[in-house]
């Protein structure tokens, strides 16, 4: 305590003290100021003794002081009291203060100084002939240096040299660039210009569907057209500002600088491949939303003949009856992987493209959202097919990240910092985007690029900002990035995400926009080829809106004939919002019973899936449904070969399922451990059947993501954690700790060692609300009862335990290998299934369900984090 009062006390004295110059300097230039303007020539002073009274406002000195300044410099005198109000700023703010404080800096100011009064001085002797002065309008000054440069120069010359002085001057005394508010006045300008535009031309917003939306696509097209120029003439500023940059010793790095408004090179790959790791890193240039028109989402399927959707309902339900696929389902399911159609596709599942004729994404913004309203002017309609795009909520202005001149004062503290803390490194590459800007460092030789990222908080704190993430290794790379969030982070919307050649073309079955990368592309993942997704985060990291916005991207792209969504949310908060689209099978589940019933009748449905497929020699959905479509082509039927006998039922094409459950770890909690069971069962070969899973948990500990979880989810998303542990359970590695929080994520596709950087999609809940409306108005839910209820699980589970009795060929022998396998767990002390499959050789589905009846009775365990169980009986036991 006794401490740290007197540093505080001298700090407040010298704060004090600072202020009383700084009102003594301002008091100086108002009595200056006034002194100036009150200047009589008649007054007593340096040139008159006319009369005795002066009448200047300050008196006798006041026309002393006014008579010899304006003798000296005429109306460059004012440039004075003017400068010791600006030197009153400076005291309070105390530039010499901040870390980058030069004590050359005053030496130069007062150049300035004395320049300006030069340049005006003169200036205003070669051009106004004033009598009111003692020595005309330049002053003794300015008349003595007129006279000579105009015998030198001329009047042209001159003036233009001591312009170009004056202008030098302000620039110095001030530290104002002239560049800089060029820009600002061009933006203003063209700012005026959209306003006015506004005004004149009112915009139609897009509200048919996007293959109606032809109209739009001309005015997307003109407004490129009206905003090129623009672009152009901003890239020309920023690059000037750049060359013009003096003393930077990051030259290097400048010249390579990509700053944002810049045009693509049409002739470069749109499309980046993922398996060239050169083109996987993000590039600065990004890409605008498509043309309206070539939005048209295609469906999968053209639908000969419309279902009811009873039919269509019931083609989901789990059917007990056949029993004859037992062993085909595995096989389907492992043939799956191999399946030639998937593998056309894209190698990993996530795609960013760009779009050839693109202009920046950034410029986009900027223009877009000048000529369109804020406000989404499409309500809620029910027409077309897919809903408008009209329903989002277009971006803001994009605001702008750092400037030249401010990176390259970040890049150059970078380096100081570095070698603070004995790191010798070099911008390399400065990579600004819409959130952070990525600066990429050569490290000197013999420097470990975990050396920075130990540094992470450290960096952080030096650069005073709120946290830096390192990426060890850039693909294709020999440098290390360093992501610095910008000062003003840019909004990126779902609409501006939705809009993006990137979901445009990507040809993705269940496509999820995710946001932008950090060079500002569009990042839009498959959750087919996931084929499924854990998306962790603390509470309020944005989880809710990535979740939301990966659901709108569905119901932007399929209908319930191709997508059927179950909803889990414990919390009651997030998805109840959906309650009532017609892609729901069975209303948003809240009870956590209900909830594991759902998954249950998941199951149930994966393998009656399985069993359509093998019975139709298919290894996945989309062969199913392709060959569903032939057949509809050619005019058959086909028959439902699970359907009972005498039964005149007809197979229908088979639409995805998600199921998407809000916060599992709530479920967890409630239900036990029987969910990570399904879970796993569930995710272990939903993908073939066409069943993806999207878990979301606030709690990113061990006990909720377990390994037997992790194993099965292959791709994961992580938002903002506290912690290097928490991001190390959900990615396997530490970076999550370093995000900033409000939709900032690392996405990890599947097989990907390196997590990807990107800027959630905002979407806010008037846009859901207003997405929910527009699929309500085409169409009610379907439910099916059975999912909620259980009774759907009897059925599954006859199917299932027919199935497994199939290598027997009755339920009695099964009660028989009950017995036997109890027996063989308690004497072999080992609970696992796949030991009961080897040791009996039966299936695993048959296996795995002898120990779920052991744990049903008491015998063994549920699973264990590790995916073991414990046999809870004892051998003597046994023996007795
Ligand atoms: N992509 C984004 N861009 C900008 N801001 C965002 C984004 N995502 C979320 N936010 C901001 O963060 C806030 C919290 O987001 P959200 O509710 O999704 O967090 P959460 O992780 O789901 O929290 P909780 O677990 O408590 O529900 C939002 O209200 C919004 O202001």
């Amino acid at each position: 305590m006794k401490q740290s009062s007197p540093p505080l006390l001298v700090d407040r004295l010298r704060r004090a003290a600072f202020e009383g110059i700084a009102l003594l300097v301002w008091l100086v230039a108002i009595i200056g100021f006034l002194a100036l303007v009150s200047f009589d020539a008649d007054d007593p002073g340096w040139n008159s003794t006319g009369r005795q009274e002066a009448h200047n406002l300050i008196g006798l000195s006041g026309a002393w002081l006014a008579d010899v300044a304006l003798s000296l410099l005429g109306y460059a005198a004012y440039v004075l009291p003017l400068w010791l109000a600006h030197l009153g700023i400076q005291i309070i703010r105390k530039p010499w203060l901040a870390e980058d404080w030069d004590p050359l800096i005053p030496s130069l100011r007062a150049l300035g100084l004395l320049l300006l009064l030069i340049c005006t001085s003169t200036l205003g002797a070669l051009h106004f002939d004033v009598d009111a002065l003692p020595y005309g309008a330049g002053g003794i000054l300015g008349e003595s240096l007129s006279s000579l440069m105009h015998l030198q120069l001329g009047q042209v010359g001159s003036t233009l040299l001591f312009l170009t002085g004056f202008l030098a001057a302000v620039s110095l005394v001030t530290g104002w660039s002239w560049l800089s508010i060029m820009d600002e006045l061009g933006h203003a300008l063209v700012e005026a210009g959209y306003w006015l535009w506004d005004r004149v031309q009112p915009v139609e917003v897009d509200d048919e569907p996007y293959e109606e939306a032809g109209s739009t696509a001309h005015l997307a097209s003109s407004r490129r057209a009206l905003s090129a120029p623009v672009k152009e003439e901003v890239v020309e500023e920023e690059v000037v500002e750049d060359v013009d940059e003096p003393t930077s010793s990051s030259a290097g790095w400048l010249s390579r600088l990509k700053l944002p408004f810049q045009h693509r090179d049409e002739t470069e790959d749109d499309v980046i491949d993922f398996d060239d790791p050169q083109k996987v890193e993000p590039r600065l240039e990004t890409a605008a939303p498509a043309p309206m028109a070539d939005t048209a989402p295609k469906k999968r399927q053209p639908a000969a003949e419309s279902p009811t959707s009873q039919a269509h309902s019931e083609s989901l339900m789990p059917h007990s009856a056949a029993t004859m696929f037992d062993e085909t389902s595995d096989a389907g399911d492992q043939s799956a992987t191999g399946d030639p159609q998937s593998q056309a596709q894209h190698a990993l599942p996530w795609t960013t493209e760009t779009s050839a004729e693109a202009p920046a994404s950034d410029l986009q913004v900027w223009t877009v959202d000048r000529l369109q309203p804020a406000k989404p002017k499409t309500l809620a309609s029910g027409e077309g097919e897919l809903p408008a795009l009209g329903l989002l909520t277009p971006n803001k202005r994009g605001q702008a990240s750092y400037s030249a001149d401010e990176l390259t004062a970040l890049a150059e503290l970078l380096q100081q910092r570095l070698v603070e803390f004995g790191i010798k490194a070099e911008v390399d590459e400065v990579m600004p985007g819409p959130v952070v800007t990525r600066f990429e460092l050569a490290l000197a030789p013999g420097v470990k690029s975990s050396k920075i990222t130990n540094l992470a908080k450290d960096l952080a704190r030096a650069l005073k900002v709120p946290a830096v993430r390192v990426v060890e290794v850039i693909a294709g790379k020999s440098t290390v990035g360093v992501e610095i969030p910008n000062s003003q982070r840019a909004m990126i919307r779902l609409h501006e995400v939705l809009s993006s050649a990137a979901f445009d073309h990507a040809r993705d079955t269940l496509p999820l926009a995710l946001g932008q990368n950090i060079a500002g592309e569009p990042v839009v993942a498959n959750l087919a080829k996931m084929p499924h997704l854990l998306v962790a985060g603390t509470t309020g990291s944005g989880k809710s809106v990535g979740v939301n916005a990966m659901l709108l991207s569905l119901l932007y792209r399929l209908d319930p004939e191709q997508l059927r969504l179950i909803m889990i949310d414990p919390k009651m908060l997030e998805l109840s919002v959906y309650e009532g689209i017609p892609h729901l099978l069975a209303p948003v589940v809240t009870d956590m019973k209900e909830a594991a019933n759902a998954l249950r009748w998941c199951v149930a449905e994966m393998e009656r899936r399985y069993k359509l497929m093998a019975a139709m020699g298919v290894r996945n959905i989309n062969g199913f449904n392709d060959k569903l479509a032939e057949a509809q082509k050619a005019g058959a039927k086909v028959a439902d070969p699970l359907a009972a006998e005498g039964d005149d039922a007809y197979l229908e094409a088979l639409p995805y399922i998600v199921v998407v459950i809000d916060e599992f770890a709530d479920m967890m909690m409630i239900v036990g451990k029987k969910v990570e069971e399904l879970i796993a069962r569930l995710a272990q070969k939903a993908r073939a059947a066409g069943i993806h899973l999207i878990l979301a948990t606030q709690r990113p500990s061990v006990d909720v993501i377990t390994g037997l979880i992790k194993a099965n989810v292959p791709t994961r998303i992580a938002f903002q954690v506290s912690s290097k542990i928490d991001s190390r359970t959900i990615l396997d590695q530490g970076g999550a700790e370093q995000l900033l929080g409000n939709g900032d994520m690392l996405y990890l596709p599947t097989g990907a060692s390196q997590p990807l950087r990107v800027h959630g999609a905002f979407v806010d809940d008037d846009e859901v609300h207003r997405v929910v409306e527009d699929w309500k108005l085409r169409g009610e839910p379907d439910y099916i009862d059975s999912i909620l209820s259980g009774d759907v699980e009897a059925a599954s589970l006859a199917g299932l335990e027919a199935e497994g009795s199939d290598n027997k060929g009755s339920a009695e022998t099964e009660d028989d290998l009950y017995d036997e396998a109890v027996a063989f767990v308690i004497d072999s002390g080992r609970a696992s299934a796949s030991a009961i499959q080897r040791r009996f050789k039966i299936g695993y589905n048959r296996a795995a369900r002898l120990v779920e009846g052991m744990e049903s009775a008491g015998l063994v365990s549920s699973m264990q984090s590790n995916g073991q169980r414990e046999v809870l009986v004892p051998r003597s036991h046994d023996s007795g």
